[in-house]
């Protein structure tokens, strides 16, 4: 899986630079609909951009990424191109992330929420991420670069960020794949600590469904391939989107 990557994105060259999206402002406030949008059934269904308000999209470039974050970013970029790779957006709601018809009505209202690796403002000192997605592959990768807020062992990243930005982007796979999903279990081996403000690619897929279940792998790796900083394994639940979270939760 990793070797793909891999191969990849060295096939591509560092040559690529970024077109500017002329739907996105610099600060990265999309208006309408970006060509980058991915394209499944649930993010098609995301008119959730075009109204009234004005998103940031957090996944896009700013002056905190290295230049290793950059190039890995425009690499793919590059392979989104011929539609193979789609750039995910990133907001600080995660509401927004959702359509409208996967939207219970409670979170429709607007609220003082944030999604939680999207709650700090100033750029560089959290998680810098950006998601690529390959429906083919039913494959998610994140390009995660931890900041100095993040630390955990000194001059390192936190387990708990790492296993932050594992469940969002294995999360963020299930949901592609299969619609409103909850994390049930998340299993990670750390393997070697990530250094803080370092690049990892964290790479995961979908292995299998089974009714509501859905089974993912995921590995982060430095940017070389040569460092597994950790693999992990995960199970999300399909939720039934006609019953709040309450009434779930209620009912156990
Ligand atoms: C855009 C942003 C993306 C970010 C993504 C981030 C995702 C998250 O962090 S979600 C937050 C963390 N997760 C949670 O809080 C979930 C808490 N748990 C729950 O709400 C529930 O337990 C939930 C929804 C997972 C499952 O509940 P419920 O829908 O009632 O399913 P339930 O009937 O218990 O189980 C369904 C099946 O799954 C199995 N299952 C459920 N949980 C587990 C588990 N932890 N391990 C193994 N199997 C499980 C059951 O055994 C059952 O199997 P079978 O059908 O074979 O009998």
């Amino acid at each position: 899986m990793w070797r793909n990557c891999v191969r990849l994105a060295r096939g591509l060259g560092c040559g690529a630079f970024l077109r500017p999206d002329p739907k996105v402002s610099r600060c990265g406030v999309v208006r309408g609909l970006s060509p980058a949008a991915p394209c499944s059934p649930l993010w098609n269904s995301v008119t959730w951009l075009s109204q009234a308000r004005e998103l940031k999209d957090y996944a896009l470039p700013n002056s905190s990424w290295s230049q290793g974050m950059m190039d890995l970013y425009s690499r793919f970029l590059e392979m989104c191109k011929d539609g193979t790779w789609k750039r995910i957006p990133s907001y600080s709601n995660s509401v927004d992330h959702l359509p409208e018809s996967l939207k219970l009505t409670s979170e429709k209202e607007r609220k003082e929420t944030r999604l939680f690796p999207r709650n700090m403002d100033t750029e560089g000192v959290g998680f810098e991420y950006a998601m690529f997605l390959n429906t083919s592959e039913k494959r998610m990768v994140c390009l995660f670069q931890p900041g100095p807020y993040l630390e955990g062992p000194p001059g390192f990243a936190h387990g708990g960020s790492t296993a932050t930005i594992i469940d969002s982007t294995i999360g963020g796979c299930a949901i592609f794949v299969a619609g409103k999903v909850m994390t049930a279990n998340l299993s990670i081996n750390y393997r070697n600590p990530i250094p803080l403000g370092s690049v990892v690619l964290v790479d995961s897929r979908v292995d299998q469904v089974e009714g509501r279940k859905v089974f993912l792998s995921c590995q982060v790796r430095s940017i070389d391939g040569q460092t597994l900083h950790a693999e992990a394994t995960a199970l999300f639940i399909r939720v039934d989107s006609t019953k709040s979270l309450q009434q779930q939760m209620s009912s156990q």
